[in-house]
């Protein structure tokens, strides 16, 4: 769409019309939203022309990067073809079935159904209300509990929302519903004390057994996860996190769900972040980097064992107008194909990631407040801290944080404040030069915020 209008006009329409999700909107009207307007490989311009390098793709989601054309192209044809027809009542259509048919392809053994969402959110819904039919068609519908953890994120719908960990969310709405408990996170360097990370990721897991035993294993329905907590701050667990999660969960015959909306389809390194960690869960959600963002898509991936007893439940009474989508459908094959064919989710295992990562500690592990540096992939992350010997953290923990994106902001890059985590998730596609651009603005902005949090007595 051409736009003819000025900045200034777009800002006047939107402050008028526009409810933006998790925004203050009469603060964000003050100030007017950045208008961006067009986007391409790694950059993205704004209607003012600035050039900006997204170092979070977005959200987290466009993994191949801006402006592939072949993919409007794809979805031209495909909104020519039939650009709707549901997947209800016993029709189906091609492009679902290449992609389902492709998916099964890429993802780990015994992982042969899929179920499509619109969004992250609705994945997780799918899952709980998958999760507690499997129960049911077993013949214990009282095993109904999820347990999520704290700062955990699943999306905004009430089911997400709730097995979330994030207590802001909860207060609006009476959330969380029913069923839902939560455990603390894996985060070493708040609660791991003087043990070591691989001792404190065994204690962390074990947090799981206590629950589930208060809650009793025969209540207790399934454990979900983040491989990676994202929105939480991009918290990586312990290598003995995830093992131990999943003897636990076997020990007490509870399910195992990794939330790959993040950590899949290549940003870890590999197609999916619990082939990452070593565990295999019994189902897991996406979205996000299914499509890269080009249009919206989610999958739930059903492993052989709740795939038969949902099958073997004859109806699940659960699905969207738009599950399947031919023109999403065909959007995400395009994008899944180009993944694997063009090597994407292959060079961040054998190149990119690694130096992304070896580049990212050696920029800011030199700063006085910045601490826990690390990621994975093409995550990465560290810690705002008050004092880095005595791993003090900020008192009001997020306020520095929302001053380090607000300087990046400021300086033409995007990475993102999670409280005073900053954390960075750039499209997959990223060269070593960009990289070494990104992270040459990131160094300048962080010298520029350690001098203001000094003029500020902030330390
Ligand atoms: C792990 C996980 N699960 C579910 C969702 C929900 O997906 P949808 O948004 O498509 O319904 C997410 C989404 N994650 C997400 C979404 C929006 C903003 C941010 C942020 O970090 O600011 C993160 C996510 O990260």
């Amino acid at each position: 769409m051409q736009n003819q209008r000025t900045t200034s006009q777009l800002r006047e329409l939107d402050a008028a019309h526009h409810l933006h999700p998790f925004t203050d909107t009469a603060s964000l009207n003050q100030a007017g939203a950045r208008v961006m307007t067009r986007g391409e490989g790694v950059y993205l311009w704004d209607s003012e022309g600035n050039k900006i390098i997204d170092g979070m793709a977005g959200l987290w989601c466009v993994n191949v990067g801006y402006g592939r054309k072949d993919f409007a192209e794809v979805a031209r044809r495909q909104m020519e073809e039939l650009p709707f027809y549901n997947t209800f009542f016993k029709t189906t259509h091609p492009a679902v079935v290449e992609l389902s048919a492709l998916l099964c392809e890429v993802t780990p053994a015994g992982f042969d159904h899929v179920f499509y969402t619109n969004s992250g959110s609705e994945s997780v819904d799918t899952m709980i209300r998958m999760v507690r039919r499997y129960w049911d068609v077993q013949g214990k519908p009282e095993k109904k509990t999820l347990i999520g953890r704290w700062n955990g994120y699943h999306g905004s719908t009430i089911g997400g929302a709730s097995l979330g960990g994030m207590k802001y969310m909860h207060e609006q709405g009476d959330l969380p519903i029913p069923g839902m408990a939560h455990i603390e996170q894996p985060w070493w360097y708040k609660f791991g004390k003087d043990m070591t990370p691989d001792e404190f990721g065994l204690v962390a897991a074990r947090w799981l057994e206590e629950k589930i035993l208060e809650i009793g294993p025969e209540k207790v329905a399934a454990f979900v996860g983040e491989p990676i907590q994202g929105a939480g701050g991009v918290i990586i667990p312990p290598a003995s996190y995830w093992p131990e999660i999943e003897r636990i969960c076997r020990k007490y015959d509870v399910l195992i769900v990794a939330d790959e909306v993040i950590c899949g389809f290549g940003r870890t390194g590999e197609w999916f972040g619990h082939q990452r960690f070593g565990f295999q869960p019994d189902i897991f959600t996406t979205a996000k980097g299914l499509s890269s963002g080009y249009l919206p898509i989610g999958a739930v991936f059903v492993g052989k064992r709740v795939a038969e007893g949902l099958i073997a439940g004859g109806d699940f009474n659960h699905g969207f107008t738009y599950s399947g989508h031919p023109v999403c459908a065909a959007v995400a094959h395009a994008n899944v194909v180009a993944l694997r064919d063009e090597g994407i989710v292959q060079r961040v295992k054998d190149d990119i990631g690694p130096y992304l990562q070896k580049r990212w500690r050696e920029t800011f592990s030199r700063f006085e407040h910045v601490d826990d540096v690390r990621g994975v992939g093409m995550l990465g992350a560290f810690t705002l801290v008050k004092h880095k010997a005595k791993r003090e953290l900020f008192p009001d923990f997020g306020e520095v944080g929302t001053l380090c994106r607000d300087i990046f902001f400021r300086n033409n890059l995007i990475m993102r404040a999670c409280g005073d985590h900053i954390v960075s998730s750039p499209p997959l596609v990223m060269t070593r030069g960009e990289v070494d651009e990104m992270l040459a603005v990131a160094a300048r902005c962080l010298e520029e915020f350690e001098q203001t949090i000094k003029a500020r007595g902030l330390v």
